[in-house]
């Protein structure tokens, strides 16, 4: 089994590579686990104090149980994955069963920060996007799927999430082995990661 990191800041298209990169393969071949399913269990607090839970940084993972699924994928076993909702800032009661796959690519801001989770690599990828890109993404995301005004956003841009990704995000692009350029759509970039994939499984 492949195990590929995709990392990079909020809004520079990790998502949208990772479906890329699954439209190149087989659908019972790739696999895909996001760092969402893996905030940390909130469950004692109220929902309050859940949405004043920094989400930017690297505490907000749970990433024992990260490595405990990525081990047990590797051994060939299923895992249920949690299931993670952004309306009550918590994991739900269901889980989705994920097979171990030939290639399983796994997503998210904060994966490549730490040290265990690396190591677990077989590649690398940070995609990057300028900071203002992001911040245009974001805002007309949290516009259009989460209903937060323009000044929300903003707040939480300046407070949180530019000083967490300064921090803690941008950083770990030093770690990578291919850095994406995703300003515009990067279809050669995918090509690239397409053959490296093949290269590696045959
Ligand atoms: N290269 C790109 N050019 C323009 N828009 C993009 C690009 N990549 C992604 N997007 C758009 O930006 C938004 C955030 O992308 P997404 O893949 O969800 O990012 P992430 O998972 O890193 O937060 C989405 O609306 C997506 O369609
Ligand atoms: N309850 C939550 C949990 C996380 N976020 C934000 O999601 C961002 C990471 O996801 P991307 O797809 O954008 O990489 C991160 O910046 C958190 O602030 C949230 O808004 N609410």
């Amino acid at each position: 089994m492949l195990i590929i990191g995709i990392a990079g800041g909020t809004g520079c298209g990790k998502t949208t590579v990772v479906n890329q990169i699954m439209n190149e393969f087989p659908k019972e071949e790739v696999g895909v686990i996001s760092q969402d399913s893996y905030y940390n269990d909130l469950s004692h607090l109220t929902i309050e104090e859940r949405k004043k839970t920094n989400f930017d940084h690297p505490s907000a993972i749970d990433f024992d149980l990260l490595v405990e699924h990525l081990e047990l994928l590797k051994s060939g076993q299923s895992i249920e994955q949690p299931v993670y909702s952004f309306i009550e800032c918590n994991r739900t009661k269901e889980t989705v069963a994920t097979q171990p796959r030939k290639v399983v690519l796994v997503e998210g801001i904060l994966i490549l920060t730490n040290p265990k989770i690396r190591e677990m690599f077989d590649i690398k990828i940070y995609v990057h996007a300028d900071s203002d890109e992001r911040l245009i993404r974001r805002l007309k995301r949290d516009t259009a799927e989460r209903g937060w005004s323009l000044d929300e956003t903003l707040d939480c841009y300046q407070n949180t999430l530019k000083p967490m990704h300064d921090q803690f995000i941008e950083p770990t692009k030093e770690y990578a082995d291919i850095i994406i350029p995703n300003n515009k759509y990067n279809t050669v970039a995918i090509d690239i990661v397409r053959t490296i994939i093949n290269d590696k499984l045959s």
